[in-house]
């Protein structure tokens, strides 16, 4: 663990300084970007900084939170700061319930002050390395990100909208436990030459079934919403890290069971094989 660097900041202090200046002036951004030797991908020495883009419902939480866990790097979900954010009484609570009930996105200002104090907590309880989800999602946000650190891998997920729009309607999560569940059964037929999708539901077990709630922007209005949104501002970030050639594109070929063994193969890692580097 020692040997793996968050090169997100170089001290907590900096880090938040140093957003904060790349968010009013450009010119102050490029001249304090930190140097930066930062090793390629090495998954078994878990030294990673990775980028999980991809629509509203399309498994970025699930699939990089089993990969945190995986390879023992925090997952980091900026979507979780604004809910935790929004719930507190904090000073900008009330604005991002509104910004979130509408299915648009927080200012960059926000975003980065949220991450960068998640960031400083991570750093003083000696957290390195990250999988980012959710952010960036604007090409600012992505330059901002790229002053300040290397990204070696950035994994774009990716599934049909009407599958989006019928997952995020059978998202459910328990009020006690904080465990995220679905209750959609799918099956939509693939169009254009795509392969047909099915996803079985991911059901809670019994003591929390009478605790689900949904979130309050799991509506179809605001998915819908959140789906436009995705298209005009989070697209050309995937067009900004394609150019970078960082991009892992992945489909997902139906639900977990299906898709986790597929993603590892992408990734090019073997679970039993990382799981025994761990303990070893
Ligand atoms: N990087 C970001 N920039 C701006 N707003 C964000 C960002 N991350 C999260 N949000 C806000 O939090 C909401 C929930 O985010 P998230 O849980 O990632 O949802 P989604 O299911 O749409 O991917 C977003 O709709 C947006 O309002």
């Amino acid at each position: 663990m020692a040997a793996m660097t968050t090169r997100l900041f170089r001290s907590s202090t900096y880090a938040v300084s140093f957003l904060q200046r790349s968010l009013s002036t450009a010119a102050a951004a490029t001249e304090s970007k930190p140097h930066s030797s930062h090793p390629r991908i090495d998954p078994k020495g878990k030294n990673i900084q990775w980028v999980f883009l991809g629509c509203p419902g399309v498994g970025k939480g699930t699939y990089a939170s089993r990969l945190s866990a995986l390879l023992g790097v925090p997952h980091i979900a900026t979507g979780d700061l604004v809910r935790e954010e929004l719930s507190s009484s904090g000073p900008v609570s009330k604005q991002l319930e509104e910004i979130v009930n509408q299915g648009k996105l927080v200012s960059d200002e926000i975003i980065i002050d949220l991450l960068s104090r998640r960031l400083e907590k991570g750093e003083s309880k000696g957290e390195s390395g990250f999988i980012l989800d959710g952010f960036p999602r604007t090409v600012r946000q992505a330059e901002i990100l790229t002053d300040v650190t290397d990204i070696d891998l950035v994994v774009n997920l990716k599934l049909p909208e009407n599958v989006l729009l019928e997952k995020c309607l059978g998202r459910r999560i328990c009020s006690q436990c904080g465990k995220n569940f679905n209750v959609a059964t799918i099956n939509v037929k693939g169009e254009n030459g795509n392969p047909d999708i099915s996803m079985a539901p991911l059901l809670p077990p019994p003591h929390c079934v009478s605790k689900l709630i949904s979130r309050s922007d799991d509506t179809e209005a605001i998915v819908q919403e959140r789906l436009r949104v995705y298209n005009e501002k989070s697209q050309p970030v995937e067009d900004f890290y394609r150019a970078q050639k960082k991009m892992l594109e992945f489909v997902l070929p139906g639900g977990i069971p299906e898709t986790w063994p597929k993603l590892l193969e992408a990734l090019n890692l073997d679970e039993n094989e990382v799981k025994q580097s761990a303990t070893a």
